[in-house]
């Protein structure tokens, strides 16, 4: 298979307008023991426009996760993990930015949601709380009103708003954890939410409620995306453009209805057989009518 990195990746944005999130070079080591490390990330190219929806599929250990971490700045702190190459959110290099850019970029502009609700709730707040907690600041205005709470859990698919708000997160379903997880995300109003495989822990019917909750929510505040998921019909189904990473690299990257009906690369037609093996009919993944029909890994 031949690793080929795309290095022009302009096609999806107008002259003037520059990406909201510009990626390039990006490299991550992490260490998995006194003397070992992994080099999870290898050169990674990447970018995001105003509103724009992009993938991030491949299999497991292909350094998905590692990515959207390192764009979100929340790999772990230690000085042995190394990163290394270029992000840039609207300009600002953060690569090597001082602790308190990365905290403001995270409080109003990057938002991640994650497989695992209950590694990211506080156990012990009811989940109003935590909501109010995330809501961005905005100079003049209250920092999260009530109103502003149940409109965000609204947004994020809740019903009954009040009732949930007064409960802990252990007295929540699943799908609900997970809403209230997206109505944290949103709360912050920021440019780019990272979601890192959202549903994967939820059963069939409700991932494909949370994943419409998800996608109508950041069509209506216009908040660009990053999905990041083994299942390539969720991509299809939410994502304009895709890449596919395998080895920490990524293989190939484009239009998701051109990447997946017609891939360069052996490794995405690869992984698009093993997708149609599962699936009785198709051999038009980006016509999958359901969401939860395709995954890999
Ligand atoms: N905190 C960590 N410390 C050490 N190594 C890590 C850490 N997180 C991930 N890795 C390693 O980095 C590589 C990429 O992992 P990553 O989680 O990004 O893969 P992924 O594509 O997201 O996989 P999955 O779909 O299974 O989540 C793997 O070799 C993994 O073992």
């Amino acid at each position: 298979m031949t690793l080929v990195q795309n290095t022009d990746d302009t096609t999806h944005m107008t002259a003037t307008r520059p990406p909201l999130l510009d990626v390039r070079g990006l490299s991550v080591t992490l260490p998995t023991g006194p003397s070992d490390s992994v080099h999870a990330v290898k050169d990674v190219r990447l970018t995001l426009a105003v509103g724009e929806r992009v993938g991030i599929v491949g299999e497991s250990g292909s350094g998905k996760s590692v990515t959207g971490r390192a764009i979100a700045g929340l790999l772990p702190g230690s000085p042995r993990v190394k990163v290394d190459g270029s992000i840039r959110f609207d300009g600002t290099e953060m690569i090597g930015a001082p602790p308190r850019t990365w905290d403001a970029i995270r409080r109003s502009r990057v938002s991640m949601i994650f497989q695992d609700p209950l590694s990211f709730l506080n156990p012990t707040m009811r989940v109003g709380r935590q909501i109010r907690e995330g809501c961005r600041r905005i100079v003049g205005e209250p920092r999260g009103g009530t109103e502003k709470v149940y409109h965000y859990m609204t947004l994020a698919g809740l019903n009954d708003v009040e009732t949930v708000a007064r409960k802990y997160p252990f007295e929540l379903s699943g799908g609900m954890r997970q809403r209230v997880l997206i109505a944290i995300a949103l709360a912050k109003q920021p440019e780019i939410i990272i979601a890192d495989e959202p549903t994967t822990a939820l059963d069939v019917t409700v991932q494909r409620l949370v994943l419409e909750t998800l996608d109508r929510s950041v069509s209506e505040l216009g908040t660009s995306l990053i999905m990041i998921t083994h299942d390539l019909a969720v991509v299809a189904k939410l994502c304009e453009r895709v890449y596919v990473m395998y080895a920490g690299r990524v293989v190939e990257h484009g239009l998701t209805k051109d990447v997946f009906t017609n891939p360069a690369e052996d490794y995405t037609r690869g992984l698009l057989r093993s997708v149609r093996s599962l699936t009785d009919d198709s051999d038009d993944l980006v016509g999958l009518s359901s969401p939860t029909t395709g995954r890999i890994g």
